[in-house]
C-alpha cells in the first residue's frame, strides 16, 4: 500500500534534479565520467630464488613471492587478462646484500634473470624494473650510506649501472624509486649512450616517506634491516607544492611518465599533477593500502570486493592514467577486456 506522505514544495529547484540521471543503470553508465579497464592496471610482483617456489607474505594476505618459473606463469596470466605491464621487485638473498649494494648491477641478479625469462616467454607484456638500492643493501636504505648519511651522487652512480644491467636483460621501463636528486637525467644519458634510446623511464617523482610501505618491506626482506627512516630523501607528507617541483624536474630530466606514491591518501597530489602536467601519471596503491582493504574485508568491516573496485576507480577520477596495484590480476579478470 502506498503511503500518502506530505510533499515539500520544491519549486525552488526550478526543475534541476540531479537524481534524474541516476535512476537506471543504463543512464548511470551513460553519464559516467571516467572508466576503469584492465589496461589501467600494472601488477607489482615479488621475485624469489628457487624453482616452483612461492612464499606467503604475512602482512599481505593473498600475495605471494614467486620464483622465476612461476613468475613467467603469472606474466602469462596477466597478459591473458589484458594487463599491459608488470613491475618487478626482487627479494635478494641475505648473503648477496652488502654495504655497496653491488648485487644491484650483477647482470645475473634475480631481477635480471626474471626480466630475461619473462621477455623470452611473454614478449608482449611490458616489464618495469625497479631501481633503488634497498633491495640490495645491508641496511634497507635506498642509497649508499656513510656515517648515517644517505649519499646522493654516489648512489646515482650505482643506480646507473643497475639500470643498464636491467636494460640489457630486457627491461622496457626503468623505474627509479629512490628519490635521489638527478637520477633520471643520469639514467637517461647512460641508456642513450648504450643504445637503449627506446627504453622508457617511469620516475617515482612524488614518493612520500610513508608508513604505508610496511608490508612491502616484509615482502622484499628489507624491513627488519632498516635503521632509521627515509625522510632525508622521500618527501614530507605535509607538502604538495614540492611534489610539483619534483615532477617538473623529472620531466625536464627526461622522464616518460611519473608516479605519485602512496596512492589513496595522496589523490590530491595526483589531481594537482594532472592539472599541471600533460604527461602520463601513475599512482601506486601500496602494500599498506592493500593490507587495509584485505584485513578490513576479512574482519567484516567493509565489503572487500566493492572496496577494491571503488578504491581503484578513485585513482582514475583523480586523473591517474594507471594504477600499480596488487589487485591487478583479480581486477583485470573482473573487468573483462
Ligand atoms: N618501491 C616500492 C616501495 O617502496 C613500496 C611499495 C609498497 O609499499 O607497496
Ligand atoms: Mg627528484
Amino acid at each position: 500500500m502506498t503511503q500518502d506522505w506530505p510533499r515539500h514544495d520544491m519549486s525552488f529547484l526550478s526543475g534541476h534534479r540531479l537524481r534524474r540521471t541516476r535512476q537506471a543503470e543504463w543512464s548511470r553508465a551513460m553519464v559516467r565520467e571516467t572508466s576503469l579497464a584492465p589496461s589501467d592496471l600494472i601488477w607489482p610482483l615479488f621475485v624469489i630464488e628457487g624453482d616452483n617456489e612461492k612464499t606467503a607474505i604475512r602482512t599481505m594476505p593473498g600475495v605471494e613471492r614467486l620464483s622465476v618459473d612461476l613468475l613467467v606463469e603469472a606474466a602469462r596470466a596477466a597478459r591473458e587478462a589484458g594487463i599491459p605491464a608488470l613491475a618487478l621487485f626482487p627479494n635478494t638473498p641475505d648473503h648477496l646484500r652488502s654495504d655497496n649494494a653491488a648485487e644491484a648491477y650483477n647482470p645475473d641478479n634475480l631481477m635480471c634473470r626474471a626480466l630475461r625469462a619473462i621477455k623470452d616467454a611473454v614478449p608482449d607484456i611490458g616489464l618495469i624494473a625497479d631501481v633503488a638500492l634497498d633491495e640490495y643493501s645491508s641496511d634497507g636504505q635506498d642509497g649508499l650510506v656513510r656515517d648515517g648519511e644517505i649519499l646522493n651522487d654516489e648512489t646515482v652512480a650505482v643506480m646507473v649501472k643497475s639500470a643498464l644491467a636491467q636494460a640489457r636483460a630486457g627491461a622496457d621501463i626503468i623505474a627509479p624509486s629512490d628519490m635521489m636528486d638527478g637520477r633520471v637525467a643520469a639514467i637517461r644519458a647512460a641508456l642513450d649512450e648504450n643504445g637503449f634510446e627506446h627504453v622508457q623511464i617511469m620516475a617515482y617523482s612524488a614518493k612520500y616517506a610513508s608508513c604505508f610501505y610496511g608490508p612491502f618491506r616484509e615482502a622484499v626482506g628489507s624491513g627488519s634491516r632498516l635503521k632509521g627512516d627515509k625522510r632525508t630523501y622521500q618527501m614530507d607528507f605535509a607538502n604538495s607544492d614540492e611534489a610539483l617541483r619534483e615532477i617538473e624536474q623529472d620531466i625536464a630530466e627526461g622522464a616518460d611518465s611519473i608516479m605519485v606514491k602512496p596512492g589513496l591518501p595522496y589523490l590530491d597530489v595526483v589531481r594537482r599533477a594532472r592539472d599541471a602536467f600533460n604527461i602520463p601519471i601513475y599512482a601506486y596503491q601500496v602494500s599498506g593500502e592493500y593490507a587495509m582493504i584485505e584485513m578490513a574485508g576479512a574482519a567484516g568491516a567493509i565489503d572487500r570486493d566493492a572496496a577494491v573496485l571503488e578504491s581503484l576507480w578513485a585513482f582514475k577520477r583523480a586523473g591517474a592514467n594507471g594504477i600499480l596495484t596488487y589487485f591487478a590480476l583479480e581486477m583485470a579478470r573482473r573487468l573483462g577486456r
